[in-house]
């Protein structure tokens, strides 16, 4: 460490302000001294500006890698957006049809085209950023186009598959990774608001792990490695906090509809009921946060909202009855119901399964 202020920093100074001078008065020669002459003279002046800019305290300005993006959904056009903002030049972007991709491509001033591997082939780092189940084929048409270039970075975002769905791209000496942001992107803005303090999985090639998480990084994201085997099962959890949240809230207020309020009445009465419990969960974890008859062993009242779904449908009942039964499991490892209490509601919930 350069010690502030001190001899060891004015030497240091000194030094690369020498052989700044010293590289540039050098004369050029042949070709290849030239180059090198070149090389060290850019190598020198940077190392003095890093040196010069960390000793006033300030972030060194560091180049970013050229991105281009492959399907411009809104993964692909958020992302773009976002590193753009963050000084990572965009190559262009290439989507299946060429309005989703000029879309993007004309708020950055960047080539649009339907052919990815034209602007993929000019980028040092890729985002294939289709739906999963095109993904390999995405990869596979611009390798043989192309498009991959040796050192080249190819992510791509899907949470459930592993890296090798652009494993394609190491034919032609590129990387491949996985990068997964934990969040739900309903629509380009609401991804650009949601996505800062995200935590996104990572894997794939180790070479490409700490550009990845540079990029995460620059994202405001949080980052954490993952095995490709446990993919499938992170990203069902994933689909559980948020789009089964989304089906629960769905059911929920589809219920109230039943005694007139609107979805948007059923939501606002219901949305700070949700809050509340988000709130109890993030502070004492989801066991201890359950409240309801479920956790009080109340079963007479759980027996009137299944009468109740008489009246709505089998299916919600059925649900409802699902549903119930992994609650009781949440109560007793809370322990405010014991196990005779839980074969009880368990009898509740099962028998009405069955009906
Ligand atoms: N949405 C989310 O919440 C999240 C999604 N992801 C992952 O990100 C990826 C993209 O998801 P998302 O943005 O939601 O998807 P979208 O459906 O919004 O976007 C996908 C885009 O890919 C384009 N596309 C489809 N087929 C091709 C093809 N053959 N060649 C080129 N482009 C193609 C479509 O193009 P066009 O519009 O031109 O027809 C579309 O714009 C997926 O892997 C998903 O798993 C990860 C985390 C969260
Ligand atoms: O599509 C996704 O991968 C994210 C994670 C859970 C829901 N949406």
């Amino acid at each position: 460490m350069i010690e502030q202020g001190g001899i060891l920093e004015s030497r240091t100074c000194e030094v690369l302000i020498e052989l700044n001078k010293f590289v540039n008065r050098l004369e050029p020669g042949r070709t290849e001294t030239e180059v090198l002459n070149k090389r060290l003279s850019d190598y020198s002046g940077r190392l003095l500006f890093i040196w010069l800019t960390i000793k006033r305290g300030e972030a060194v300005p560091v180049r970013k890698p050229k991105i281009a993006v492959v399907g411009a959904g809104k993964v692909g056009s958020a992302l773009a957006l976002l590193l753009n903002q963050q000084g990572y030049p965009v190559n262009g972007v290439a989507s299946r049809s060429i309005t989703s991709a000029s879309r993007v491509a004309e708020q950055l001033n960047v080539p649009a085209t339907t052919k990815p591997a034209e602007v993929t082939a000019g980028a040092e780092v890729v985002f294939i950023t289709t739906p999963d189940r095109v993904i390999a084929q995405v990869a596979a048409e611009i390798e043989e186009r192309g498009g991959f270039k040796p050192n080249q970075v190819v992510f791509h975002t899907s949470g459930a598959h592993a890296a090798d769905e652009v494993g394609a791209a190491r034919r032609s000496g590129a990387l491949a990774a996985s990068l997964h942001p934990l969040q739900s992107f309903a629509d380009v803005k609401m991804a650009m608001e949601n996505l800062p303090g995200s935590y996104f999985a990572l894997e794939g090639d180790q070479e490409a792990l700490p550009l990845a998480e540079q990029i995460v990084k620059d994202l405001g994201g949080k980052s954490f490695f993952i095995a490709a085997k446990d993919k499938p099962l992170y990203h069902a959890a994933a689909c559980i906090a948020s789009n089964y949240l989304v089906s629960l809230m769905h059911f929920a207020t589809g219920l109230y509809s039943r005694f007139g309020l609107t979805r948007e009445e059923a939501f606002a009465a219901l949305y700070p009921l949700v809050r509340g419990t988000i709130n109890n969960i993030s502070q004492v974890g989801p066991a201890s946060a359950l409240t309801g008859p479920v956790a009080r062993g109340d079963g007479p009242t759980l027996a009137g909202h299944l009468e109740a779904f008489k009246e709505v449908g089998e299916e919600e009942r059925d649900l409802y009855c699902k549903l119930g039964l992994y609650t009781v499991k949440v109560a007793v490892e809370k322990g405010t119901i014991n196990a005779e209490e839980a074969k009880k509601l368990e009898g509740i919930f099962g028998g009405a399964v069955n009906e």
